[in-house]
Formats: C-alpha cells, sequence, structure tokens
C-alpha cells in the first residue's frame, strides 16, 4: 500500500516561520488541494515533499511496495517548468525519463497532451501553454506515484484544462497521489483540501 503521511509539520524560510502543524494522510488513489493566499506557504510545503527542502519540526513519511523513497517516488512539476529551451519536445522527455525513469515513450506522451505536430520543434518555440502541455507529457514520460502539482492549471485552455482533468483521474485510479497547490478550482473530485494560514501572523500573535 502506497501511504504519505505528514505530521505536525513546521518550516522557516529566511528564518521567518512559513509553516506550522501541517499535517495530512494520502493513500493510494488520494489527492490534496492546497490552497492559501500568495506566501502562505504551498510550494514550500511541496519543496518539503519533494525533500529540496528540510522541515524545522514534524515527520514526512512514505510507505510504498519496493525500496523507494519519497524523493525517488516524486515528480514534481514546480512553478519553475525546468524545461530545456534549446532541446526539441521530444528531447526534454527523453532527458526526463532518463533522470526519472520511464513511462510512456515520448512520442505517445507528446501525442496523449496533444503536441504530437510540435515533437522536433525547440521547447523555446512553444507557447506557455504549449510548454504546459509539455510538462503534462513529462509526467506521463516518467511514471512516478505521487505528482506534486504547482498551479497545474497556469496556460491551459479549456481542452488542456479537460485533459488535466482525465490525466488525475487516470494517475489516481491507477493508485497514484496527487498534492496539487492551486489558486484556481481543479477538477480533483472527492480531494481533501488543505487551506494553509498565515502562520507567521500566528507566530507573532502567540
Ligand atoms: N528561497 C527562499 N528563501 C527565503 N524565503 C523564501 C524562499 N522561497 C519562498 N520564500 C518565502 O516563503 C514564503 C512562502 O512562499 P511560497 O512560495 O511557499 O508561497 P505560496 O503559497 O506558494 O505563494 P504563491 O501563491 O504566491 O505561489 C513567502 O513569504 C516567501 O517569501
Amino acid at each position: 500500500m502506497t501511504r504519505l503521511t505528514v505530521s505536525d509539520l513546521a518550516c522557516r524560510r529566511a528564518g521567518r516561520l512559513v509553516l506550522r502543524g501541517v499535517g495530512f494522510s494520502l493513500e493510494a488513489g488520494d489527492a490534496l488541494v492546497v490552497t492559501g493566499r500568495n506566501g502562505a506557504g504551498k510550494s514550500t510545503l511541496l519543496a518539503l515533499l519533494a525533500g529540496v527542502l528540510r522541515p524545522d519540526a514534524g515527520t514526512i513519511a512514505f510507505e510504498a511496495p519496493g525500496e523507494a523513497t519519497l524523493p525517488e517516488s516524486v515528480h514534481w512539476l514546480a512553478a519553475k517548468d525546468g524545461l530545456k529551451a534549446q532541446l526539441t519536445a521530444r528531447e526534454n522527455l527523453l532527458f526526463a525519463s532518463a533522470c526519472l525513469g520511464g513511462g510512456l515513450s515520448a512520442d505517445a506522451a507528446l501525442a496523449r497532451v496533444g503536441l504530437a505536430a510540435g515533437a522536433d520543434l525547440p521547447t523555446a518555440y512553444l507557447s506557455s501553454g504549449q510548454r504546459r502541455r509539455l510538462t503534462l507529457a513529462r509526467l506521463l514520460a516518467s511514471r512516478r506515484p505521487v505528482w506534486l502539482l504547482d498551479e497545474p492549471t497556469n496556460a491551459l485552455d479549456s481542452q488542456g484544462q479537460a485533459l488535466l482533468a482525465d490525466l488525475l483521474r487516470e494517475h489516481r485510479a491507477d493508485g497514484g497521489i496527487v498534492v496539487a497547490a492551486t489558486h484556481l478550482p481543479l477538477a480533483l473530485p472527492e480531494a481533501r483540501e488543505l487551506a494553509l494560514g498565515p502562520a507567521a501572523t500566528a507566530e507573532r500573535d502567540a
């Protein structure tokens, strides 16, 4: 069974308490929508789950079949998309597969997100919505059970948002977990919500 359990997490950034007392538990097929105003700590929480930041307090526990750790099991679609502008769309996916482990073939992933015709274009030539679709293709080209998504609807047209909803549904049906930070409504049926508050303000008031 895949299970992600976060307990009483706290994190300071530049000496300021950004997160405090954050906890949740997710199992295979679950989704969590993380909301909160600008600066509330949504991206910080995703970075903690991705293992690139360390919490100042609390624990992050991950259980999954096999030996993989949480950082080895996440795919983090961060605010910066990390695409290489000089590489083609296909080359970006091949690079991601090599680094993160393979899923769909690059061409199958591009076709799934409606980018087959742009496979050989340098990524610098893609529109912002096409770049976002390419990051969705990257999710498919590197099979990882925990998706950490930062504002995943950014730049997507209505068809792109429907595509995202399909991909999220399929990932969950396949036993995946989704943690998505967003300001906009997301098509994630039966998702739980974590509303992050102003921890630093609360700390000052305490
Ligand atoms: N690299 C950093 N060093 C120091 N402080 C940082 C760093 N990155 C973010 N912060 C601070 O951490 C706080 C939380 O930022 P974070 O990006 O997690 O918020 P967010 O909820 O994702 O915001 P938004 O909705 O604007 O994307 C902010 O006050 C921000 O200034």
